[in-house]
């Protein structure tokens, strides 16, 4: 591909008016393929881009702000009988258009990885030693990871994969000179492949380029590949508009690569029409101003969470946020847990993307709102968990977190830590942390189960087995988190008493008492309820 073409791949992203003015100024080049030629077509397109950059840069972008309309298309997973996603409880605040989001989201569509097919050849370095050898895993699961990774892509195969040892591996090409030059070898007699996917967090922009330059073909890195995983399982405004975020700097890398090829030709550094900047330092002002952009659009839901968070304080139910590993069976668990139908656990990595929150009632009657939250997986990049902070917040508001491990799994030690550190980054509260339940999901898989953590609790969720012990642990926890009180309240028949306390706390029992006329009612209530009733009926 010339590079005049990959810069039109992406130039839409940025500025879409300018998309037509180039494909006009660029036809007659691709005809005669001189440098003069690409550069007077450039030449023309700058001055397009100059002009709608100034005038119509709110519109490419589609972000003006406005009012939030509420869409009737969402899917079953967050528009079940008992759960909701924040979106669902919209007002009218201010917030961008869904099909603003959407247009954005469409535009940004990585031209490298694109929609179609991929076949793909993956290399996994494997670091013998210094600070980036993973200890608590082998490269062969790594490399399993990685295979999983791919095949919860619909048309995406892997042909071939490789396990690679480097001592380098912050060297431009991770490699040493002998293994690199056998890697290149072995990609290139490899019949079919559409590219490579390098399985490390995150490549630089110039190890990328020197792998593509080599090897012929798009080279991916697990930052992109699990973005796009992300983005084909993105179903909300919120989750878009987070993995938006997160692709901005890929559109960076993809920017000073394409600029560096330019570069070579002699016109990635000119200046636009008098407009004293180059065509990098537009693009660059205009990538910037997508990125404030998102994050304002973000910054507005993150308020609106904040308002739903104290808004379900008040109606006093306690939060329980299920969290874990990625396909451990959280959504599962909570399906399970809540009989809500809607729920569509899947055998995929990242299947939920966004948070949403069931009611379930426990043994004591008590309702709690069960959150299912974002799966997570090693080496995730800290971008991407940076975009989706907003969503993580919620744990940390939480009355009490449940760990969902699956016991099956090789990597199950692995994950836990992982599991561990990304909540220890997340700085959830010590009180959170200690009161934690941790529960092993899947134990049908393995035969007659005996958890080594005298703490943990063995379950299927697939099965509904232990969720009888689950759910009083919960209880017990949250009685204890919330403050909650049991008490046993005499009432009086004749007054609204009883019914203030089925509005206003659990009543669990009520001993009626026919010959004077009152009851005796077990109740779990907060302790401001109790000093109301009290309050209003007087202590008793
Ligand atoms: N055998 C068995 N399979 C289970 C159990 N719990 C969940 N699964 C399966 O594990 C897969 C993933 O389940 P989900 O509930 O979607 O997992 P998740 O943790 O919500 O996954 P993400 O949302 O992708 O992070 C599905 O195929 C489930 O049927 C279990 O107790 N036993
Ligand atoms: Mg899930």
């Amino acid at each position: 591909m010339t590079t005049l073409r990959r810069i039109r791949s992406w130039l839409p992203l940025l500025q879409r008016p300018c998309t037509y003015s180039y494909q006009r100024a660029a036809a007659p080049c691709r005809l005669l393929h001189t440098r003069q030629h690409h550069a007077a077509a450039l030449n023309t397109f700058q001055q397009h881009l100059n002009r709608a950059s100034s005038t119509q840069q709110s519109r490419a972008f589609g972000l003006s702000v406005c009012r939030l309309k509420r869409t009737d298309d969402r899917t079953s997973s967050s528009s079940s009988s008992t759960g909701y996603t924040e979106e669902e409880e919209d007002d009218d605040e201010d917030f961008l258009e869904d099909s603003e989001v959407e247009e954005l989201f469409q535009q940004q569509i990585p031209a490298t990885i694109g929609k179609g097919q991929q076949r793909l050849f993956i290399v996994h370095p494997d670091v013998k030693w210094g600070s980036k050898k993973q200890y608590l895993t082998t490269a062969e699961l790594m490399m399993a990871e990685a295979v999983g990774l791919v095949n919860t892509l619909d048309n995406w195969t892997v042909v071939d994969k490789v396990i690679l040892s480097t001592k380098t591996p912050d060297k431009k090409r991770i490699f040493g000179k002998g293994n690199f030059q056998s890697l290149t070898e072995k990609i290139r007699q490899t019949a079919g492949i559409t590219a490579v996917f390098v399985n490390v967090e995150r490549l630089s922009p110039l190890s990328e380029r020197e792998f593509e330059e080599a090897w012929g073909v798009k080279v991916f890195d697990r930052y992109s590949v699990v973005l796009h995983i992300f983005r084909c399982n993105a179903k909300t405004k919120e989750a878009k508009l987070q993995i938006s975020l997160a692709e901005i700097p890929l559109l960076r890398s993809r920017l000073k690569n394409e600029m560096a090829n330019l570069d070579q030709q002699g016109g990635g550094s000119r200046y636009i029409g008098g407009s004293g900047e180059t065509l990098y330092e537009v693009q660059q002002r205009l990538l910037k101003e997508r990125e404030m952009k998102i994050r304002s659009a973000l910054e507005k839901l993150r308020k609106k969470r904040h308002l739903l968070r104290s808004q379900r304080k008040h109606k006093e139910f306690p939060v329980v946020s299920v969290l874990g590993y990625t396909n451990c069976g959280k959504t599962t668990l909570i399906k399970a847990l809540t009989g809500d139908s809607g729920l569509q656990p899947r055998n995929q990595l990242f299947a939920t993307l966004d948070v949403t929150v069931h009611a379930g009632q426990l043994p004591n009657r008590m309702t709690v709102l069960y959150v299912d939250t974002i799966g997570f997986l090693s080496q995730l990049p800290h971008q991407l968990i940076e975009s989706f902070s907003a969503t993580l917040e919620d744990i940390k508001h939480s009355d009490l977190l449940v760990h969902v491990r699956d016991i099956s799994h090789p990597e199950t030690v692995n994950q836990k830590v992982n599991v561990l550190n990304v909540l220890k980054n997340l700085q959830i509260p010590e009180r959170l942390m200690s009161s934690m339940i941790e529960v092993h999901n899947k134990t049908d898989l393995i035969d007659n189960y005996q958890a080594a953590e005298p703490s943990a609790l063995p379950i299927s969720a697939l099965e509904e087995r232990g969720l009888d012990e689950l759910q009083r642990a919960v209880e017990e926890q949250i009685v204890k988190s919330t403050g909650k009180l049991i008490l046993d309240l005499t009432v009086n028949l004749s007054t609204p008493q009883l019914s203030w306390l089925y509005k206003e706390a659990t009543v669990q029992d009520v001993q009626v008492n026919a010959d004077e006329g009152s009851a005796v009612v077990r109740v779990i209530i907060s302790a401001a309820a109790h000093g109301r009733y009290k309050k209003q009926f007087g202590e008793r």
